[in-house]
């Protein structure tokens, strides 16, 4: 028969070693917290994530426009121009060189495997050419050339916040929620390597 035990058990803790232990376990925890970066950093963090998920969706735009022209994926001289004003913006700005160079780079790469795979299924598909294309020259790479200077802009952010403790752990958080992950991810996972070569884990 069930018996209700009464009593204190020899191992009871007294209510000083309670309180000692939640005290404990309250530092212990405080301790374990991961550092953040400030409110401050984080909003520049995801202003630098959106930017680049508003530059990955213009690929789209750019592969439609050559699905109907049938314009090369690859534009090395449009890439070289891009990068002259990418290298006279940083100095500028403040941006190392090398760093904005190597972004936007990997940003370039990274619309070139989205307009490929698009291609890819569409010719799979067996598409004729699109209605309605938009404009490469006219209306698509203006696009681009308004987020080009909103990207040095942030790109001088990230350098700030570099150093700061969390800051990439936050971005990897972050880059899942505000960056597209079409194609398995890996375009977003290009454009976003030359950032979290710097930041600090
Ligand atoms: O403007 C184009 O033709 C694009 O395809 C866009 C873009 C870019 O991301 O800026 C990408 C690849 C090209 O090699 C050049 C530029």
């Amino acid at each position: 028969m069930f018996r209700y035990r009464t009593g204190r058990r020899p191992s009871s803790l007294s209510p000083l070693h309670a309180l000692a232990l939640v005290v404990l376990i309250l530092l212990a925890g405080c301790q374990m917290q991961p550092p953040e970066p400030v409110d401050e950093d984080k909003m520049a963090i995801d202003r630098m994530l959106s930017l680049i998920d508003e530059r990955l969706d213009v690929a789209e735009d750019v592969a439609r426009a050559k699905w109907n022209s049938g314009a090369a994926i690859n534009a090395p001289e449009r890439e070289a121009q891009l990068l002259d004003r990418v290298a006279d913006e940083a100095s500028e700005a403040g941006v190392d060189e090398a760093f904005a160079r190597e972004f936007f780079e990997k940003q370039f790469d990274a619309s070139k495997q989205i307009q490929r795979r698009l291609q890819l299924r569409w010719v799979q598909e067996g598409r004729g050419p699109f209605a309605n294309p938009p404009d490469l020259a006219e209306e698509v790479r203006p696009v681009l050339d308004r987020l080009t200077p909103q990207l040095i802009d942030s790109l001088s952010d990230m350098q700030r916040i570099a150093r700061v403790e969390g800051a990439g752990r936050y971005l990897e958080a972050r880059a899942r929620v505000l960056v597209q992950d079409d194609f398995d991810g890996e375009p977003r996972a290009v454009a976003l390597r030359p950032l979290f070569e710097v930041m600090a884990r």
